[in-house]
């Protein structure tokens, strides 16, 4: 794979599992050196370097804590950090409910998951990388994961790159998209872009069929009497405008309905 990611914007990583996507991630962040090719970060070999390692945080799905108190957790994820927000790292703990005084040994798989992704925006690191780091969180816990990363990349801009499994829930986060199929970069585009590769058709069930019958459906829902089929591909102007006659409402597809339909097929693990 060959790609740039441009700096200061929220970048989505999703692929199938086994695709490549931790292993891409760790040679970014310098926990693998490249076995072959070329990685730069910010112009430079990111392995054993310490100018790109102060300014990265990569938060795995089991994330790397030292085994002692939560404050003691935070205060040494600190120590390496410049731009480390020791206050906001407080502040975000407390919303994720984890006690300063709490051993690492006694938080649960959900909690554990809840600190690494405090450390995560705490640590406004310029390159910011998060590898399935909700695991074990509860929705609640996930969408304040979520609320608390937007907000603060709103204050602090940086480089920030998520891969997830939970692409209805984080795609509205994602600025662009990276989606890797078998060691390969099959998509990097602009999250608006991606969405306009299709159409999702709602209206009432006979006509969305009638108005579908010669399109690639890639999914469809049905709730009584009205149905929303997603279609893979432009619509022409006149097709929207038959559609419109037709009383049928056109929208934008969704990333998750374009991966599956994308990757389900060729998508076989290396
Ligand atoms: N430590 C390792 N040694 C050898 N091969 C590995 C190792 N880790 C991963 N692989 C292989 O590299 C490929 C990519 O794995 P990787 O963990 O990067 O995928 P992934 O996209 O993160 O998958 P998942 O969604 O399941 O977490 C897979 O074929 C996997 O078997």
């Amino acid at each position: 794979m060959s790609c740039t990611l441009a700096g200061g914007r929220i970048h989505g990583l999703i692929g199938r599992n086994g695709s490549g996507k931790t292993s891409l991630l760790s040679t970014l962040a310098a926990y693998r050196p490249a076995s072959a090719g070329t990685v730069l970060v910010d112009g430079e070999d990111p392995f054993e370097n310490p100018r790109t390692a102060a300014g990265t945080c990569f938060i795995r799905d089991e994330p790397d804590l030292v085994p002692s108190t939560v404050d003691r957790v935070l205060r040494f994820a600190g120590r390496f950090r410049p731009t480390w927000d020791h206050t906001y790292a407080q502040a975000l703990a407390a919303r994720f409910g984890l006690s300063p005084d709490k051993r690492v040994g006694a938080l649960s798989r959900g909690m554990k998951s809840a600190l690494g992704v405090t450390i995560g925006p705490a640590s406004r690191a310029p390159l910011t990388i998060f590898d399935e780091s909700y695991l074990g969180m509860d929705a609640p816990a996930r969408y304040t994961f979520y609320e608390e990363l937007i907000a603060d990349y709103g204050r602090h801009p940086r480089t920030v790159l998520l891969s997830s499994h939970l692409i209805e829930e984080v795609d509205a986060l994602f600025e662009q998209v990276l989606i890797l199929d078998g060691g390969r970069l099959l998509l990097h585009e602009d999250t608006d872009v991606l969405r306009a590769r299709g159409q999702t058709v709602t209206g009432p069930a006979e006509a969305v069929d009638r108005f579908v019958a010669s399109l690639t459906v890639v999914g469809e829902k049905r709730l009584g009497g009205t149905k929303a089929v997603t279609v893979y591909g432009e619509l022409a102007e006149d097709r929207r405008r038959q559609a419109r006659a037709e009383g049928l409402d056109l929208g934008p597809v969704s990333v998750q309905d374009l991966f599956v339909h994308l990757t389900r097929e060729q998508g076989s693990p290396r």
